[in-house]
């Protein structure tokens, strides 16, 4: 079933067309992974797809409801962006891992957390670290962790094992593929040829602004 799709749509910044005429339909569970040269309008496509931007022409339907008529809010809790450089506020850790709990109301649950971040490596003394003293890895796996505590329907992910080694890559991934087993649609941006051809159901390739299905 598509849950997701993008009906002749274009953006242009600054009198430049960075996407041009995309169409793109995403089914359920669908695991997509999304390449192209270096400024071709990847991170553009997944901004489009969190609503942080508007398509200049053309629109997006999540759902049967176009993007614009959601709470950004509540859309962004369906559809979850992870970005190459990770967001993290507050002074700790501990801050961080509450705060989706605390936005939707919800009694903490320690024990998913402590989980989560087992899962990622982490130990459980890093929920008491200040922000500021932790290393690229360890603050790209504690905003992972920040978004997977309760599952979105869409996770649209950009370049988020650029800063781990490989050991942690490949845990991330197995996370990542587990959670997709489990329903959730994957539509991640990667540079890293290994990894795309590691992971998905399917390719999708933007280059010179055109977006087109690559066929396995
Ligand atoms: N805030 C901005 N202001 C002006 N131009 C921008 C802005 N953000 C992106 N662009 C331009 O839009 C185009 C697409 O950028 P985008 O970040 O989507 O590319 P990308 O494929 O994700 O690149 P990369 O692989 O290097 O991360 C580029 O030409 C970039 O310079």
């Amino acid at each position: 079933m598509n849950i997701l799709y993008l009906e002749k749509v274009s953006y242009q910044r600054e009198n430049k067309t960075i996407l041009k005429n995309v169409n793109l339909t995403v089914n359920e569970s669908d695991f997509i992974i999304v390449t192209g040269p270096s400024g071709s309008g990847k991170s553009t496509l997944l901004k489009l797809l969190n609503n942080l931007i508007s398509p200049t022409k053309g629109r997006i339907v999540y759902r049967g409801k176009s993007m614009e008529e959601y709470n950004p809010v509540e859309l962004r809790q369906n559809i979850s962006l992870c970005f190459q450089t990770p967001y993290l506020f507050g002074r700790t850790v501990f801050e961080n891992m509450v705060f989706p709990f605390n936005i939707r109301r919800k009694n903490i649950d320690k024990s998913m957390i402590h989980s989560l971040l087992k899962n990622l490596d982490l130990k459980e003394e890093i929920l008491h670290k200040d922000i500021k003293n932790l290393s690229g890895g360890e603050k790209q796996r504690v905003s992972l962790a920040r978004t997977l505590l309760f599952k979105p329907d869409i996770l649209l992910l950009d370049e988020i094992t650029s800063a781990l080694d490989e050991e942690n890559t490949l845990k991330v991934e197995n996370i990542i593929t587990k959670l997709n087993n489990e329903g959730v649609t994957i539509i991640w941006v990667t540079h890293n040829k290994e990894q795309a051809e590691r992971l998905g159901t399917r390719r999708i390739h933007i280059a010179g602004g055109t977006v087109s299905e690559v066929k396995a």
